[in-house]
């Protein structure tokens, strides 16, 4: 009844399909999950990138049955993404995969008044579209191939539980991420499919060199420059997918430390998890509530410093907006 134990989710011998498994976070978690055992299918564009990434998994091999394969696919749009499910299906007999990480994504920060129609359409596209998508034809594939058991974790970010000056094309998307997630969360319990959501921070990628390139200096002040490599926030995820029992009275009341259903990396998501919960299940309800408790305190300090520091770059805006011409 007392006890210290984890439940592992086991991924030996399954197959894990990873969208924009080329780069990043999906990479470093097609790393770990080939040291465990598992069959890796990736989809992302660009195919230099992908035979780099197939060779760096092919290392970490530690069966000769594991079966890797990388596919050159777009995912934008609901055909797509299912034409791309079904080509990492063919593989493995037709059938679905037995877990699917959607980390395919990218963030182009901006001053909102800088952002023309397609950032904005983009923005959607990148953040949610490109994982929504992929969920959507998943579904449907599991379902119709009664693949209970079977795993969908979403990529959000620590932008999709707040946000700040300079990610009105991202974040939004972001923060739809975990409406879908929670849906499906409650929904596909109809047919045994497990849906989890992972929330990192600042992970340093090729995809944040990338988005360093557009964000404003201001976004970068206020959002600093803490983070993890892309190994680190992988491993967080995989080890948020466990269950950790901590006192196993009753596991959701006093003890699966480190969530299975929201998955967060670090202190802070922890503490803006807890307190915009909604109606999301718990992963432990006595953290949670000093997070909770904690981030009541401190959060409200921390906004108010931002709105000075915004409100302190009014002036230099301004030059900025009249030189490049904005107003003329
Ligand atoms: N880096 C960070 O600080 C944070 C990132 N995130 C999120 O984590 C996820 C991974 O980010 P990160 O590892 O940094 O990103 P990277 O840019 O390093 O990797 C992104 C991967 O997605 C693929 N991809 C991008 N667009 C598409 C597309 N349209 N179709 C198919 N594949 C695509 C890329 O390959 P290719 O371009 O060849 O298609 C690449 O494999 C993203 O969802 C991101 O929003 C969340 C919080 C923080
Ligand atoms: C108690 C309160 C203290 C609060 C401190 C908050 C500091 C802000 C952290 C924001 C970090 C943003 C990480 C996600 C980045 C991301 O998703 C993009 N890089 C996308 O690529």
């Amino acid at each position: 009844m007392f006890g210290l134990f984890s439940q592992k989710w086991n991924p030996d011998g399954k197959h894990v399909y990873i969208t924009g498994g080329s780069s990043g976070l999906g990479l470093a978690l097609a790393h770990i999950l080939a040291q465990k055992g598992a069959h890796i299918s990736i989809v992302a564009r660009n195919q230099t990138k992908l035979d780099e990434a197939i060779e760096s998994i092919e290392k970490l091999r530690v069966s000769p049955s594991q079966i890797f394969k990388a596919y050159s696919l777009p995912l934008d749009s609901g055909s797509a993404a299912a034409k791309a499910l079904e080509t990492v299906s063919d593989a493995h007999g037709g059938e679905a995969p037995d877990a699917i990480f959607t980390c395919a994504g990218a963030s182009t920060p901006k001053f909102f008044i800088d952002m023309d129609e397609k950032d904005m359409v983009d923005g959607m596209m990148n953040a949610y579209w490109l994982q929504a998508w992929t969920a959507w034809a998943a579904t449907k594939q599991m379902v119709r191939g009664g693949k209970r058991g079977a795993k969908i974790v979403f990529v959000s970010s620590t932008l999709g539980y707040m946000t700040f000056v300079g990610y009105a094309s991202y974040s939004p998307g972001k923060h739809a991420l975990r409406g879908l997630a929670d849906t499906l969360n409650s929904e596909l319990k109809l047919y045994g499919i497990d849906v989890h959501i992972y929330f990192p921070g600042t992970m340093f990628t090729p995809g944040y060199t990338e988005e360093t390139k557009t964000k404003p200096e201001i976004t970068q002040t206020i959002e600093g420059t803490d983070g993890v490599t892309a190994e680190q926030a992988a491993l967080a995820l995989y080890k948020g997918m466990a269950l950790h029992y901590v006192v196993g009275l009753y596991s959701r009341i006093l003890g699966v430390v480190n969530g299975n259903y929201h998955i967060s990396g670090d202190l802070i998501t922890d503490l803006f998890c807890a307190s915009t919960r909604g109606a999301a299940p718990r992963n432990n309800w006595l953290l949670e509530g000093l997070y909770d408790l904690v981030a009541y305190i401190a959060v409200p300090v921390w906004r108010s410093s931002v709105e000075k520091q915004v409100l302190a770059h009014r002036e230099e805006h301004q030059t900025y907006l009249a030189k490049k011409g904005f107003y003329s």
